[in-house]
């Protein structure tokens, strides 16, 4: 097995600027130094869909959806942001009954268990109904008369008043259900677009009874006031981290680091954001030269990426890409993501079809159970699946599948 020495690779600081999505053209947004975000609209034929999908997972692991069905306005999606905007406008000490995360429930500043820390607070919330009812029950309980004041205060939104009387748990649930069919039908084109013996094989593993899909809402407060917000106060984690971020610190590329740069450890992320930028991703150019691409905002699209476990089925084939926040904006961002994932139990092992005799084995199989083990004890920004990796001297193995 290799354990790469270091946990953060050295990366450049060059940011370039993706085009406005009004820009694109025939599926792709070209951006600075030749980089291009594809674009795939899935409500054109299904056959070039599907094509799409499989090339952009395999060129950068990442792309813009749009004709999804799901857009920033559909009712479904309209009231989530109507709750959840309610939820983080509420004070410190109501937002933190429903926490802290561990890793699940509501969180601030903190991400993970290892001292990573984002300008950010969060809800991590597990997509099964039972444990969104469990962790909503807080929230539930609040005055619902109240909830709706404040979510009217901040929003004209005409579902501010629908917010209450639906309950967080049900507007969380509809959203979810909506999340697990687009995903499940991503992946099953997917597995079209590969070719795969068993086209819906990656979607089955996703939509199991026991799957452990997530879903996280950020809230990346105004960059511009961070100093006036007094961060710690709202995270009430003074124990926890160093001030010296709050006051000015944890600034990286002309932003504060929202979400430190990771790839996500799931099958399928699908993230949908308000009109405030800040995601970047690390793609390579042209020249194969990588760089951080900043990602044009587009509330209407929802943005699909690779994570690590489809990187280890598809034996290194369709990639997990490293992303992360910049924020810089004077506006909060507010961003939902759909974390398709596998049952615990699950074992990832490559394909067959993917293991070639120019391409053998890559990673030793695991479950999802120890994948997640592994990833709680490591930093943010660690390549998790590098541990995962079979030496060549474990040739033998890999080209006889036994690892
Ligand atoms: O909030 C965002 O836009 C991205 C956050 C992210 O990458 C994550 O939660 O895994
Ligand atoms: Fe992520």
């Amino acid at each position: 097995m290799v354990v790469p020495s270091a946990t953060t690779p050295a990366r450049q600081e060059t940011v370039v600027a993706a085009a406005p999505p009004a820009a694109a053209a025939s599926g792709v947004v070209g951006g600075g130094g030749g980089v291009t975000i594809a674009t795939v609209d899935m409500s054109a034929e299904r056959g070039a869909v599907a094509r799409q999908v499989a090339t952009a997972c395999a060129a950068h692991g990442f792309f813009r959806c749009v004709g999804h069905g799901v857009p920033a306005a559909a009712p479904v999606a309209a009231r989530l942001d109507a709750a959840t905007a309610a939820f983080f406008a509420m004070a410190p000490a109501e937002k933190q009954r429903a926490g802290p995360a561990s890793p699940l429930g509501y969180g601030c500043r903190s991400i993970g268990f290892n001292g990573d820390v984002g300008e950010l607070e969060y809800l991590l919330l597990h997509a099964n109904p039972a444990a969104v009812a469990h962790r909503a029950r807080t929230i539930d309980a609040m005055d619902p008369s109240r909830f709706s004041e404040i979510c009217l205060h901040i929003s004209a939104s005409e579902y501010c008043s629908g917010v209450m009387q639906r309950s967080i748990s049900a507007i969380v649930n509809e959203y979810i259900e909506a999340m697990k069919k687009l995903a499940c039908e991503i992946l099953d084109l997917l597995g079209e677009g590969l070719g795969l013996k068993d086209p819906r094989y990656f979607s089955k593993l996703t939509t199991n009874a026991d799957s452990d899909c997530l879903l996280r809402i950020n809230h990346y407060p105004p960059s511009c006031n961070i100093h006036k917000l007094d961060h710690d106060d709202q995270c009430n984690i003074k124990s926890l981290v160093s001030t010296k971020a709050s006051n000015g610190g944890n600034l990286m590329a002309g932003g504060r680091i929202g979400f430190g740069e990771h790839s996500d450890p799931q099958i399928l992320s699908l993230l949908r954001a308000n009109d405030v930028e800040g995601l970047q991703v690390f793609v390579p150019d042209h020249e194969g030269k990588e760089m951080w691409v900043q990602v044009p905002s587009d509330p209407s699209a929802i943005f699909v990426n690779v994570g690590d476990v489809l990187q280890a089925l598809t034996n290194g084939r369709l990639i997990s890409i490293r992303h992360r926040v910049i924020a810089t904006a004077c506006r909060p961002r507010l961003s939902t993501i759909y974390f398709a994932s596998p049952p615990l139990h699950a074992r990832i092992s490559a394909l067959p079809e993917t293991i070639t005799a120019s391409s053998p084995r890559r990673y030793r199989s695991f479950t999802w159970a120890e994948y997640k083990t592994t990833m709680y004890s490591l930093r943010l920004s660690h390549s998790r699946l590098e541990l995962f990796k079979i030496d060549d001297d474990d040739s033998d193995n890999a080209s006889e599948g036994k690892a």
